[in-house]
Formats: C-alpha cells, sequence, structure tokens
C-alpha cells in the first residue's frame, strides 16, 4: 500500500519545504503577501514543534526585486533578472524575518549556486553550516544566488534546488507547496475537469508528459515540469516529495488531516541510495590502511576513527570517496572522508581527544562515519 502524507510526516525528522513565488506575492501590489508568510512560518512553528526540522527553500526574489526597481512585466534580460534577485532578496528576508521571528525562530539566508551543490567540497561545506543552523534553532532560508549564477550553471527554478538541498541536508521529505495542490492529469487552469494524481509510485514517460512546457507559468519560473524533475532527484536519493497547495492557513497540518496532494514515492531507502553513490565511485582517490583493531569495527558496522589509521596514501580532499585496505592491503571498504589526506596523516593513529590539539580544530570524531562507508559485499 502506498503511504499517505499523513503517514509519511508522521515519520519525518527533517524535511524540506519549497514556496514559489506565486504563492508570496500580492497580486495586486506586487510586494510580499505578509499574511501568507505568517501563515507558512506559523506552519513552521508547528512542524517543529512535533520535532520536525525544516529548512525552507523560498523563491520570489526577482518577483520582489522586479517591483521594486520599477522594471517591466514580461521576460526580463538576465542582468535585469540579476539584478530584480538583489534588490528582491533583501525585501523577501525581510518578510521571512518579519514572520519567523515570532515563533522564537531566527530566519538565516543562505544563497546557494548550482556550483555549490554539484562540488562536492563545497556540497559538505554547505551541509555542515545549515546542520549548524539547525543545531541553534534557526531556520534556515535557501534561495539561489541569481545575482552570481550564470546563464549555464544555474537552476533556475528552485524545484530542483530543493531537491538536492533535500539530499544534501538528509531529510526524509520534500514538501513543494504551490498554487496548484498537486500533480493533475493535465493543467488545471486551462482544462477543466483535469484530475488530481494522487499517487506516483514511478516517474514514468507518461508522468514526465504531464509536466508539460517547463516555464510557461505566470509568476512562477519552473511550472509542474520543474517539480516533476525535482521529485525525480528526490525519489533517486530515496526521498518523498508531496506537492500541495500552500495558499491555505496551516498547508503543513492540513496534509496530515488528508488534503488532496500528490505524493511521490521514493525509488530506494537513503542508506541504499548512498551506497550506491560510494560504491559507484569511480576509482577512490587513496587508500586508508587500517589496523586490525580498526577493520574489524569497520566490518562489525562502526565509523572508522583516526586511532586505527596505519597509514594514508593519495591525494584527497574531505568529501572524497577513499579506499579502506586490512593489514593484507585487500579492501575491504569504501567511504567518504571527512578529512582530506594531509589532515589525516597529521591524526593517523590519534585517539579522537587529540584530533583538535593537533589540527587547532576538529571536523568530526570520525574519519569516516559509518553512514559514509559501504562494505566490499554491499555494493
Ligand atoms: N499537469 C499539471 N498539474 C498541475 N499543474 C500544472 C500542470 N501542468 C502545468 N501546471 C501549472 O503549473 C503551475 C505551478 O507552477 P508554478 O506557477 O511555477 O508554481 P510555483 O511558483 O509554485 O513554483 C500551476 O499553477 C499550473 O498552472
Ligand atoms: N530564485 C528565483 C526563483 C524562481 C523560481 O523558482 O520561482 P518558482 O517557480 O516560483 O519557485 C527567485 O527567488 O525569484
Amino acid at each position: 500500500m502506498a503511504a499517505s502524507a499523513s503517514e509519511l510526516i508522521s515519520g519525518v525528522r527533517r524535511a524540506v519545504v519549497k514556496i514559489g513565488s506565486s504563492l508570496l506575492i500580492d497580486a495586486q501590489t506586487g510586494g510580499p503577501d505578509t499574511a501568507r508568510f505568517e501563515a507558512i512560518a506559523g506552519a513552521l512553528a508547528r512542524w517543529r514543534a512535533r520535532g520536525i526540522e525544516t529548512v525552507l527553500v523560498s523563491s520570489g526574489a526577482v518577483a520582489l526585486g522586479r517591483k521594486r526597481l520599477n522594471l517591466p512585466a514580461g521576460k526580463l534580460a538576465l542582468d535585469q533578472k540579476q539584478a530584480a534577485a538583489a534588490a528582491g532578496q533583501t525585501a523577501l528576508m525581510m518578510a521571512w524575518n518579519g514572520a519567523l521571528e515570532p515563533h522564537g525562530m531566527p530566519a538565516a539566508q543562505a544563497l546557494l549556486t548550482f556550483d555549490d551543490m554539484e562540488s562536492r567540497r563545497r556540497w559538505l561545506n554547505a551541509r555542515a553550516t545549515l546542520d549548524a543552523l539547525l543545531a541553534a534553532g534557526a531556520l534556515p532560508v535557501i534561495n539561489e544566488n541569481d545575482t552570481v549564477a550564470t546563464a549555464e550553471l544555474r537552476y533556475g527554478d528552485n524545484d530542483r534546488l530543493a531537491a538536492r538541498v533535500a539530499q544534501m541536508c538528509d531529510a526524509e521529505l520534500l514538501v513543494l507547496l504551490s498554487d496548484v495542490d498537486g500533480l493533475y492529469s493535465a493543467d488545471p487552469s486551462r482544462v477543466p475537469g483535469a484530475k488530481l494524481v494522487a499517487h506516483v509510485a514511478a516517474i514514468t514517460p507518461e508522468i514526465e508528459a504531464l509536466g508539460g512546457e517547463p516555464g510557461k507559468a505566470g509568476t512562477g519560473t519552473g511550472g509542474m515540469a520543474s517539480k516533476i524533475a525535482a521529485a525525480r532527484i528526490a525519489a533517486r536519493a530515496g526521498i518523498a516529495t508531496i506537492i500541495a497547495a500552500g495558499a491555505e492557513d496551516d498547508p503543513l497540518d492540513r496534509l496530515s488531516r488528508g488534503a488532496p496532494h500528490t505524493v511521490f514515492a521514493p525509488e530506494t531507502s537513503r542508506t541504499n541510495a548512498r551506497r550506491s553513490w560510494i560504491s559507484g565511485a569511480i576509482a577512490p582517490r587513496g587508500t586508508l590502511h587500517l589496523d586490525d583493531g580498526a577493520a574489524r569495527a569497520v566490518r562489525s558496522g562502526k565509523s572508522l576513527l583516526p586511532a586505527g589509521i596505519a597509514r594514508v596514501d593519495g591525494e584527497f580532499s574531505r568529501g572524497e570517496t577513499v579506499a579502506l585496505a586490512g593489514v593484507d592491503g585487500a579492501v575491504l571498504a569504501k567511504g567518504i572522508s571527512a578529512y582530506g589526506a594531509e589532515e589525516l596523516r597529521r591524526i593517523a593513529g590519534l585517539r579522537s581527544a587529540d584530533i583538535e590539539a593537533v589540527l587547532g580544530y576538529r571536523r568530526g570524531v570520525a574519519a569516516i562515519h559509518v553512514n559514509d562507508l559501504v562494505l566490499e559485499d554491499q555494493g
């Protein structure tokens, strides 16, 4: 049986909620729709009270900036769009600050580029920052850094960015709030009688065809095609996606009470997705030679501590995939190193408590966290 939204939500610890421009802009004034910001902030606060941490991905900068800079309606040139994003982003964050502050959730802006998401090292940095923000009780509010993004290297829609953020911060659920309450058999704004698709088990070409032309929608840029593309990224990473209407008093709580929506099921588990990513690493950039105790610990499902590393071969940065070899030289696992090769050479053989004294900082207790390790026979 397919899991309903309420079942999915009840098991979630961390989620990414993306909200589209069409919901946040007051159609009359072109400015922020304050009531909508407040409604979403309240919904996020109630999720937090239920123990669900959320990262918000908010569009709206270009639309708000267009108004602030008195730019014409219609398609903007790239440089105009970038200028609009710069002027609109401050208005967007002022609106989120005003809405979130009364709930004791400081809004923390993070502007990400395509490069941040696709380069492993920057990805790890961004992930660490988001973790730290959530641990400190802040609400990360993410947008694409449109002002510096180049035409070729940008998502352009926040749906796919949100899916990558969900993957990055190890969320179990991605919620795309829009002006439509799900995926329909045809664009409901044009085809009366179009039917809601409640559950998508697999993103087939027939499902993709329902997305229609990307970028045809009004205030938003992505349209349904980019939401389906986002759901696909999430599904492959083991994350469920829900598309639902955001124009309600509590759009998140309503989902638990059976409001209409579309669920896209994950294609795999999050652990399997991470494992296939690690074991698919074509050429590990280095080898960590372990002592017997460490090899036994890794085989029995524990993290690798620096204490058990006897030698480090190769040159690699933190976040890159390395092989783990036993005393006999045979590779027993692969994993994503939390430290670069140079750092590991300095802390190999040390107790975790001594890492900071040697490096001046500590990235983590483990050299490779168990979640980032795949035994050879599991690959
Ligand atoms: N098959 C479909 N089902 C639902 N909506 C669709 C479909 N095809 C196109 N759309 C359009 O996509 C719009 C949502 O995309 P968009 O305006 O970009 O939203 P957002 O600003 O939330 O990202 C809907 O309002 C609808 O007009
Ligand atoms: N970074 C852009 C996002 C544009 C975008 O994806 O819009 P939408 O389709 O409404 O989510 C902005 O803030 O305007």
